[in-house]
């Protein structure tokens, strides 16, 4: 861990403002930056249980256009697995924590020059499912996501395994993200940051004051680089002084981008 980041999870555990109390920019001044899984949907036994409520589809749609298309998910969810979930309806999108990047909802899904997984490393860290039937194997090409929820008692030896494959290949560029009984392991070189930085200089984005809302540990590379792009951060399920404001839980987000509509159209 950078200690950028440390210093950001040091701080994660303070109090914030609750996000309504926080004043926020136009929408035609601002792109909306928005995790995906514990934001806003609400968690599921397996990721592709996840269910997304007609009336949010319905808000995403006009903040999409309220923005100018200034809206993107930023998720650890490649973009093909997002649009599974959202279809009919195709947004902006920075996927794979940042290895895949869409601009446009018409657009198709580029690469971000992300590394890959080293194929053997991969297979050797994918053969860690086998422990237990309850451990869920989602690869999703640059990185793979070892789901133990349901299977909780797997937790420690799913660690374990990856600390082992890591010792033994202690120069491989790996990152371990400890998600939302996830472990998810990935190539170091790139993270949602650099996913949002390389969005934000791109129509329709660019010129615009982010606004971005996540839950997890991997939003905290986010988290960070917003004061640097005069943008508002906000965490969800924990309060944080690193953020601007937080919300409670998924629920509060969707209710809250509800209330982005009633801002007067200019
Ligand atoms: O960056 P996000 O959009 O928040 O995605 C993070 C990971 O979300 C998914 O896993 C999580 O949600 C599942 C569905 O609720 C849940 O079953 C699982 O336990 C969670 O960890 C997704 O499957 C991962 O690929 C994402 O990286």
């Amino acid at each position: 861990m950078t200690s950028k980041l440390a210093e950001t999870a040091k701080r994660l555990t303070s109090d914030s403002t609750p996000a309504s109390a926080i004043s926020m920019p136009r929408l035609d001044q601002c792109a909306l930056l928005l995790d995906i899984d514990g934001t806003l949907l609400d968690f599921a036994p397996t990721p592709r249980e996840v269910w997304v409520p007609p009336e949010l589809e319905h808000t995403l749609r006009q903040l999409h256009d309220r923005t100018s298309g200034a809206l993107a998910l930023v998720s650890g969810r490649s973009i093909n697995d997002i649009d599974l979930i959202f279809a009919p309806m195709k947004l902006p999108a920075v996927g794979g924590h940042g290895a895949e990047m869409r601009l446009l909802s018409s657009g198709e899904a580029v690469a971000t020059h992300a590394p890959p997984l080293d194929p053997e490393l991969k297979s050797r860290l994918a053969a860690i499912a086998r422990i237990s039937p309850g451990i869920l194997l989602e690869d999703k090409g640059y990185s793979l996501a070892l789901h133990y929820r349901l299977a909780p008692h797997t937790e420690k030896a799913i660690y374990e395994s990856v600390a082992a494959i890591r010792a033994e290949n202690p120069h491989a560029p790996l990152e371990v993200l400890p998600g939302k009984s996830v472990c998810e392991i990935k190539h170091s070189g790139f993270t949602k940051a650099t996913g949002v930085i390389e969005l934000m200089k791109h129509h329709p984005f660019t010129g615009r004051r982010p606004v971005f809302i996540g839950d997890d540990v991997t939003d905290e590379t986010v988290f960070a680089i917003m004061p640097e792009l005069q943008g508002l951060a906000f965490s969800v399920g924990r309060h944080s002084d690193v953020v601007d404001g937080h919300f409670e839980e998924p629920r509060d987000v969707r209710e809250w981008l509800v209330g982005l509509l009633d801002q007067p159209v200019t």
